[in-house]
């Protein structure tokens, strides 16, 4: 697994050794010392798998308490992943960082606890599979606005469709009013 530092240097972009032969392809998606030792975070607790079709927008989402670490990759299909830097004393601080995970190039992003994620289906369908650092606790959950233009979020979005969005995902919060870390 090589694990390549983003223009935030804590969300890593995790490119997996793929073995190719006459069967298929095999890889390995986690070990956990090599983890561990990349990016020195809690042990996994939670695992979840949704599935979403084209143009649905999941995000952008956090966990103000029971805070999660989540590493993410896509099974199925396509979207463009992204993590928001939600910790106040960060260098970055607001800035996002944005990739295409597929089932084809099986990238995978390691979002940090104090970023808020979340993803756009550019394929038919996507099946979004991702491992958490905690719990998930309703009571804790905010939903930031997708199209925040202090964050700026460049979606590459289908012009015939606007993104489809869950209640609470319409409901966001704007970044200047959510809450922030101080990790
Ligand atoms: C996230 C989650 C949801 N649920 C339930 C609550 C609800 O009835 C249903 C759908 O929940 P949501 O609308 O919050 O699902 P979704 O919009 O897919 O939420 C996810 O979005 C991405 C971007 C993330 O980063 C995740 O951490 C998570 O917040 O599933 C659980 O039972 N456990 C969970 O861990």
């Amino acid at each position: 697994m090589n694990y390549v530092k983003t223009a935030i240097p804590d969300v890593l972009l995790l490119e997996p050794t793929v073995f190719g032969d006459e069967r298929g392809f095999f890889m390995e998606t986690f070990r956990a010392d090599e983890f561990a030792k990349q990016t020195g975070a809690r042990a996994f607790i939670q695992d979840n798998h949704s599935r979403s079709s084209r143009g649905i927008l999941r995000g952008l989402h956090y966990q103000t308490q029971q805070t999660q670490g989540k590493l993410v990759r896509v099974v199925q299909g396509e979207v463009f992943d992204v993590a928001v830097d939600m910790r106040q004393n960060s260098p970055t601080f607001g800035k996002w960082v944005g990739y295409l995970l597929s089932a084809e190039n099986k990238r995978q992003l390691w979002v940090p606890e104090g970023f808020a994620h979340g993803f756009y289906v550019t394929s038919e369908t996507a099946e979004f599979v991702y491992k958490c650092t905690d719990y998930y606790a309703p009571e804790y959950d905010v939903s930031v606005k997708w199209d925040d233009p202090e964050i700026g979020i460049e979606w590459p979005l289908f012009e015939e469709q606007a993104p489809q969005l869950s209640e609470k995902d319409l409901n966001g919060k704007s970044f200047q009013e959510a809450p922030k870390f101080l990790l």
